[in-house]
């Protein structure tokens, strides 16, 4: 990609559903913050250039202290995040300016990104100027009514789970944003928002080994995809 291209990392959540007194991407993962490992994940790759860590702004110090120690040399800001996903990835995309072309948001709390699905969301945005990581849903989902019984049962064959990275043309993402904020529109990930202002949005294939570590019974879960990925057990 000879564009510019900026990476968010957004990591400035208190992890109120994990529950521990420490935000969860500070939580050790075989003895590393589960942020160091995703910051390494993106590191590795020869098409970043450029990341921005948004954290909470009581840790940006030690978020530098990071930096240092695990030689994360890409990671050129290292900022504070908003009150909620949304406001993270506004100051992110702020930080990274207008000279930027092409923009990846990606959680803190995903480990695992597999370097060959980054790389195909890179390719698929240059076409289609949005495109994100996702799964089929292996359940049945149902639309439940607030009496708790079940309303439908939308077709299963149509149904993705999203994931991060997402990947965007930087003018469209900010764009996105910026509306958004000026409409009070909030959305669980940043594709909503660029679905709401009616541009298409690709869906790229990923692996169920792309969690976002987001509740207790995760961990140990994750614990075993870093081995497993390690070659250290077997399916
Ligand atoms: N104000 C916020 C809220 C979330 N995030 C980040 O967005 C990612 C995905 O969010 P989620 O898993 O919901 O994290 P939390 O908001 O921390 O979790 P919870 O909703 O359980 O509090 C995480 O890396 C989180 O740190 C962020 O940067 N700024
Ligand atoms: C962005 C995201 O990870 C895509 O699955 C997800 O929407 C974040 O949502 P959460 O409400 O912060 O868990």
């Amino acid at each position: 990609m000879a564009d510019k291209l900026g990476i968010i990392i957004v990591a400035a959540g208190r992890g109120s559903r994990m529950g521990t007194k420490e935000s969860k991407q500070y939580l050790l993962l075989d003895g590393k913050p589960i942020i160091v490992h995703t910051l390494e994940r993106f590191e590795k790759m020869s098409a970043v250039e450029e990341i921005v860590l948004v954290t909470g702004r009581e840790d940006v110090q030690r978020c530098r202290d990071y930096a240092n120690q695990y030689g994360l040399t890409k990671c050129k800001h290292i900022i504070p995040g908003g009150k909620e996903r949304q406001d993270s990835v506004y100051q992110g995309l702020l930080a990274l300016g207008r000279s930027t072309e092409w923009v990846m948001v990606h959680d803190g709390v995903r480990p695992f990104a597999h370097p060959d699905h980054v790389l195909a969301c890179l390719q698929r945005v240059q076409e289609m100027g949005a495109a994100v990581l996702a799964v089929p849903v292996k359940d049945t989902i149902k639309v439940v009514g607030s009496n708790g019984t079940i309303q439908s049962t939308p077709d299963r064959s149509s149904l993705w789970a999203i994931q991060t990275p997402q990947a965007f043309r930087f003018a469209l993402l900010l764009d996105a944003h910026e509306k958004a904020r000026q409409e009070g529109f909030m959305g669980t990930d940043d594709a909503m928002l660029v679905e709401w202002l009616g541009h298409p949005v690709d869906v790229v294939p990923s692996d169920y080994y792309n969690i976002k570590i987001t509740t207790p019974e995760d961990l140990p879960w994750a614990e075993w995809i870093l081995r497993h990925a390690r070659g250290e057990v077997s399916e």
